[in-house]
């Protein structure tokens, strides 16, 4: 946890006023979920480079301000914070334009798209010398992933072993390329096995079996993903999006005194009819509704005490580099080793 030495501009008793950059699907729900759903803060500008999208969510809300600038809605005197939710390759600018006035920042994952701009966002948050920004890995405030890890973390299992992960979605957005499975589906994986196991993934191999005949346009779906650990552990992923019948994201944790698994999604089962059975979520927003309320709610927390918690700028470049080396394994093949520089001090 950094302490920042910059209290927020507002008293801890006023709500943090928080600009949203981008009101697409994550963006529009972060300023419902604000608004509606957690306490102490409040949404005072929605940006958007669609001026109707921003005015359209915006005019939900009581006092809140529509804009196409990111830079112009910042540098607003009663700014508290910054929630970015454009999509990945507009987060450095927004990134560094927060850390130009010392905002605290949400960014919702990717970081960056690559390594080199997640970097120049390291080497910024460095030079202000403390730090400011949260990367939007929801997966560690989901009540199921949490309790894995703090399993993992008593050591009554013993040392880990294997990593299983599966992540489905019903069907891939529509312009979705094959290497959109490892940047934007699979950096999920990169952050869960580094946080679950507290190691940096070192190598990265995709393989590429027969693609489903529901894959549009030809993209290689699904991908079998294998990382390998500074800690000796070896992770397996299979992603697949378009499965077609759910949204499913899993994890099974291999020790040598015992195995966990998480995410089956057993909240109700009924019997019926003679057959037995329960539903399985059909997205995200769904699945993972609890864990958004929550890192939400806890960036506003800790942003109100002066405090920055949760994924740091770190995790977020790590989970950069390790997409590069996984999209070099799917596009020539093989075995690719992950590209790290050495972590400054400021990320512990
Ligand atoms: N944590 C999670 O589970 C998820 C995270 N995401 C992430 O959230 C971000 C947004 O994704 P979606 O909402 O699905 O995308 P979206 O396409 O629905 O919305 C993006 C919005 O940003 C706007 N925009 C584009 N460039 C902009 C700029 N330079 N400044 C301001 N606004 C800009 C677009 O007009 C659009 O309204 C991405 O980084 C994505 O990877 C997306 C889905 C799930
Ligand atoms: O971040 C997300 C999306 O961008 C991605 O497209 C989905 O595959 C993930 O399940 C979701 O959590």
């Amino acid at each position: 946890m950094a302490r920042s030495s910059k209290p927020p501009t507002s008293s801890t008793s006023s709500p943090l006023n928080v600009v949203v950059i981008g009101a697409g699907r994550m963006g529009a729900d972060h300023v419902r979920r604000i608004h509606e759903v957690i306490s102490g803060a409040r949404v005072s500008a929605v940006v958007d480079v669609d001026a109707e999208r921003a005015k359209d969510v915006a005019a939900r809300f009581e006092g809140c301000t529509a804009h196409t600038d990111p830079a112009a809605a910042m540098a607003a005197a009663d700014v508290d914070a910054v929630l970015i939710a454009s999509p990945g390759e507009a987060h450095e600018a927004a990134l560094l334009a927060a850390l130009a006035r010392d905002l605290p920042v949400l960014c919702e994952k990717p970081l960056t798209p690559d390594a080199a701009s997640a970097l120049r966002v390291l080497e910024a948050e460095r030079r202000l010398g403390r730090r400011r920004i949260q990367v939007g890995f929801m997966r560690r405030y989901d009540a199921e992933y949490l309790k894995l890890e703090q399993l993992l973390r008593t050591g009554q299992l013993g040392r880990p072993l294997l990593l299983h992960h599966r992540h489905r979605n019903v069907a891939s957005p529509p312009g979705w390329t094959s290497d959109m499975l490892i940047r934007d589906s699979v950096s999920h994986e990169m952050d869960v096995t580094r946080w679950l196991l507290g190691q940096e993934i070192t190598a990265v191999t995709v393989l590429r079996p027969t693609p489903s005949g529901n894959a549009p346009g030809g993209i290689q779906d699904p991908q079998f993903v294998i990382f390998e650990t500074d800690g000796g552990a070896i992770a397996d992923v299979e992603i697949f999006v378009n499965c077609g019948f759910g949204y499913q994201v899993q994890a099974e944790v291999v020790c040598e005194r015992g195995t966990a698994r998480v995410g089956d999604g057993h909240a109700m089962i009924t019997h019926m009819a003679g057959r037995w059975g329960g539903t399985v979520a059909q997205d995200y927003l769904e699945r993972f509704a609890a864990a958004y309320d929550r890192e939400v709610q806890a960036w506003v927390d800790a942003t109100r005490r002066g405090r920055v918690t949760g994924p740091t700028a770190w995790d977020g470049y790590a989970a950069a580099a390790v997409c590069e080396a996984g999209v070099r394994s799917l596009t020539e093949g093989g075995r690719v080793e992950v590209d790290l520089v050495e972590r400054p001090t400021l990320y512990g």
